[in-house]
């Protein structure tokens, strides 16, 4: 695996698909991550996300509380909720320092035969559910172009797999992460290290800085804020289906800045009963078929308070 030092700009515009999968092989078949510019999301939809996520964690504790996430995974996630004790990167021991409202796909009602399925748990907040729907949509489109383009990247030879995106597993969060206390321990994060689980991750951040990727050497390389383009990585789900031909790049977070930093990541995944597995085209495959909900459930059970076993217990009637 080669080292990498810098973080590549890949621009979309309106040139053909074929000549962008080129030039996203060669970024994500090393870096796993790069700047997406050219995407064509307005800037001041952007903007009016971040306003709206400014707003929505300037509420009182008790009436974001009021919305605390559930288990279909939609509403607000507080602080000292989640560790990522699944990470293979690191021993994580202490719970990420980060709160997040979390927006996955509206459905109308939770269906049980359907793991994540169900409506989001809205703040009384004028104009913030419109402009995350909006988000949302604009987002969906762009991760289904660059799906296409990742498996024309992967050399995937039947890209029928896009169907499963046609119901896809959405996450919109808005994540909040205070100022780390200059003193922290070397293992307090933002964000542990960590891989995305899922297919591709679109993310936008503000000027305060303090994401970073780690080169195959176990350097960590900082991923500073470029205006108007987007963070784009490939999740593990992605890196399977490409039989390891895009690589699922770990990834951290830690704010010594001294200010708060707000970013809004926006996770493009397939359809929770999508069989996850190498496509015919990535070679002779070095990864067995798994299930992307089944995959899912043991994640979020192992790292979120909400999602444990026990919780369930002490919720149900
Ligand atoms: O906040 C960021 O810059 C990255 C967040 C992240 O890695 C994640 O939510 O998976
Ligand atoms: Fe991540």
């Amino acid at each position: 695996m080669s080292e990498f030092t810098h973080i590549p700009t890949i621009a979309l515009g309106t040139r053909p698909d074929a000549e962008i999968a080129a030039e996203f092989r060669a970024a994500y078949g090393s870096t796993g991550f790069g700047y997406v510019t050219d995407h064509g999301i307005d800037t001041t939809l952007t903007e009016a996300l971040f306003e709206a996520s400014r707003r929505f964690h300037a509420l009182p504790l008790a009436t974001k509380m009021a919305i605390a996430v559930d288990r279909s995974h939609r509403g607000y996630i507080p602080i000292n909720s989640s560790t990522d004790v699944n990470s293979t990167l690191a021993t994580v021991t202490k719970p990420n320092q980060s709160a997040s409202f979390m927006m996955m796909r509206e459905d109308a009602v939770a269906d049980p035969d359907e793991y994540l399925s169900g409506p989001n748990r809205w703040p009384d907040l004028e104009g913030f559910r419109d402009t995350l729907e909006r988000y949302s949509a604009a987002m969906s489109a762009l991760g289904r172009r660059l799906m296409a383009i990742a498996l024309d990247a992967a050399g995937v030879s039947d890209p029928s797999i896009l169907s499963a995106f046609d119901r896809p597993t959405l996450w919109l969060r808005l994540l909040h992460y205070p100022p780390q206390p200059p003193a922290s321990p070397d293992d307090l994060y933002g964000s542990a290290p960590h891989t995305d689980f899922g297919c591709l991750t679109l993310l936008a951040q503000d000027g305060v800085g303090g994401l970073q990727v780690r080169t195959p050497a176990g350097h960590w390389v900082d991923v500073p804020h470029r205006p108007g383009a987007l963070v784009v990585n490939v999740g593990d789900m992605l890196h399977r289906m490409s039989n390891g031909r895009l690589r699922s790049t770990p990834h951290r977070v830690i704010n010594t800045s001294g200010r708060e930093r707000f970013s809004c990541p926006f996770f493009y995944d397939p359809h929770v009963s999508t069989v996850i597995e190498p496509l015919p085209g990535t070679g002779a495959p070095k990864y067995p078929p798994l299930v992307f909900g089944d995959f899912l459930r043991s994640e979020l059970e192992a790292a979120y308070d909400a999602h444990k076993p026990a919780c369930a217990a002490a919720n149900s009637p």
